[in-house]
């Protein structure tokens, strides 16, 4: 559709482009990053024709830009630009008239019922229908930006160039028309050339991305590729993080802010913990990253309030997390910033025990009630319940984890939990076999990430053989307390 060989350009004698070389197909979502100043909107004026080529070749659908005249040029390309104005007080609805230009035929320029029906549907799809027949000047910026890229779907481009289109649009109006956007390309062919600053929205969105860097191409490669940490942080001269989405295969980059670091680094020990009949609390100074699998914070986050809380053993688990929700909140917690976990167990039978090392330490937390020991190999032979007889570990780390750190400490807790509940003989009581944990145990592992960078957990790394310590060792003594009590 669009084929650009070894263009350079620029400004009266100044050029600002060298050597850009690149292809976009038909029905593409391509997308143009680069710092300030890098090129991007000299490149899509080079592409929309308003500034002539200094070196190289632009083709659009195999014919050279400079052989289209410009009503020709307009019934393929249009454009929105990051400043479009209008001179003249136009009314909505005329303003996007204004976009079936280019199709009108002959000296006498005829208005079809095919104009009228094109301009009615695309303020239909952009949402501005409502007050087509406000004055252009009267409008939001969203608003305008709304008006303009209707204007130029109007247009029926078969390539559209947008310079920022979700500049000046809230959240609501980027997804809208982001979606859009996506949806013609993949259903009508439209082939969309964007310039985009939000990194995130150019990865959630785009097919392909074209990193500008000084005037040359960085890389022209899909989201993944471009939006790689190094890259970034070496193009844009800023720290930034890579991240998953959460829902959708597409990389998102979060900045890193300064102040964040400068927190102070605290050891977590005794002296933060509570523990009452009711519940088993602990605070920390400032955020933790957690990584549990509580009824409240559970998964990935930052919490500073954990809390154990005892439930009677018949508690009605139908609706847990809302109810333990409003149970913090009655104790003046905010759930979105705490960890919550049940247990039917006495919570003076917790077990607690701080174990350090030379350049990190750890906390853990142990209530163990074996009620329901479960033999995972033979699982299948129990029905499913949501009972609170469980075993909740905690592990707090004073140092900093890796992502892998994480998920290494939670296999290599779960490890030293199992030999636990091994060495001391607990029985499934349905199979008659020794038990490997309980069906609803749960686990907390919980980094102040400051201090020693602990890079693994596995058994028999520094952080790894703590763990495995630590945890055999509360978790032996939390199910002996446990069975003591149950004993006549
Ligand atoms: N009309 C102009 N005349 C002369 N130089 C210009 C003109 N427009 C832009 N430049 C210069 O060309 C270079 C690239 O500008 P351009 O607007 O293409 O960058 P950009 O990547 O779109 O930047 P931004 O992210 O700030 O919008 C800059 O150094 C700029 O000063």
């Amino acid at each position: 559709m669009l084929s650009v060989q070894k263009v350079s350009g620029g400004y009266s004698g100044e050029t600002v482009l060298t050597d850009i070389s690149f292809e976009v197909e038909r029905g593409e979502l391509f997308g143009i990053l680069g710092p300030n100043g890098s090129g991007k909107t000299t490149l899509l004026k080079m592409l929309s024709g308003i500034l002539p080529i200094q070196q190289g070749e632009i083709l659009i659908r195999g014919k050279r830009i400079q052989e289209y005249v410009v009503k020709q040029l307009a019934q393929i390309v249009a454009v929105l630009s990051q400043h479009s104005s209008q001179s003249f007080s136009y009314n909505v609805r005329e303003t996007v008239s204004l976009g079936r230009y280019a199709h009108q035929k002959g000296w006498f320029q005829s208005w079809s019922k095919e104009d009228e029906e094109i301009v009615q549907r695309v303020m239909n799809q952009t949402g501005i229908s409502p007050f087509q027949n406000k004055n252009i000047q009267e409008l939001s910026g969203g608003e305008k930006q709304r008006v303009f890229l209707a204007q130029a779907l109007a247009q029926e481009p078969e390539i559209l160039l947008l310079d920022e289109p979700t500049n000046h649009l809230d959240l609501s109006y980027q997804k809208e028309l982001l979606d859009l956007l996506k949806q013609w390309t993949s259903e009508n062919g439209l082939t969309v050339i964007s310039i985009f600053h939000d990194l995130n929205l150019a990865g959630l969105y785009c097919d392909r991305l074209l990193l500008l860097e000084k005037g040359t191409i960085n890389i022209n490669h899909i989201p993944n590729e471009v939006l790689r940490e190094e890259r970034i942080r070496e193009v844009y001269h800023t720290d930034i993080q890579k991240h998953p989405h959460p829902k959708v295969a597409a990389p998102q980059m979060v900045l890193l802010p300064e102040v964040n670091r400068e927190v102070n680094h605290y050891v977590i020990n005794e002296s933060m913990l509570i523990v009452s009949n009711e519940i088993i609390e602990l605070q920390t100074p400032t955020p933790l990253r957690t990584m549990s699998s509580g009824v409240i914070g559970s998964g990935t986050g930052w919490h500073h309030t954990f809390v154990n809380r005892h439930v009677h053993k018949n508690y009605d688990c139908s609706d847990h997390r809302l109810e333990m929700a409003s149970f913090l909140r009655s104790k003046g917690f905010e759930p979105s910033e705490t960890v919550g976990m049940m247990t039917a167990v006495v919570l003076e039978d917790v077990v607690y025990q701080r174990f350090e090392q030379s350049d990190f330490s750890l906390f853990v937390v142990v209530t163990a009630g074996v009620g329901n020991a479960i033999d995972a190999s033979k699982s299948e032979l129990h029905s499913y319940e949501m009972t609170p007889g469980t075993i909740n570990t905690w592990v707090f780390v004073s140092g900093e984890l890796t992502e892998e750190a994480f998920i290494q400490s939670i296999m290599t807790a779960t490890e030293a939990k199992v030999k636990a509940i091994h060495d001391l003989k607990v029985l499934d009581s349905v199979t008659g076999t020794i038990a490997t944990g309980t069906s609803t145990d749960s686990i907390l592992i919980a980094a102040t990430q400051t201090g020693k960078v602990l890079e693994y957990a596995g058994t028999i790394t520094p952080l790894g053989k703590l763990i495995s310590k630590a945890v055999y060792q509360c978790t032996t003594e939390a199910i002996k307390k446990s069975q003591k009590r149950k004993q006549p």
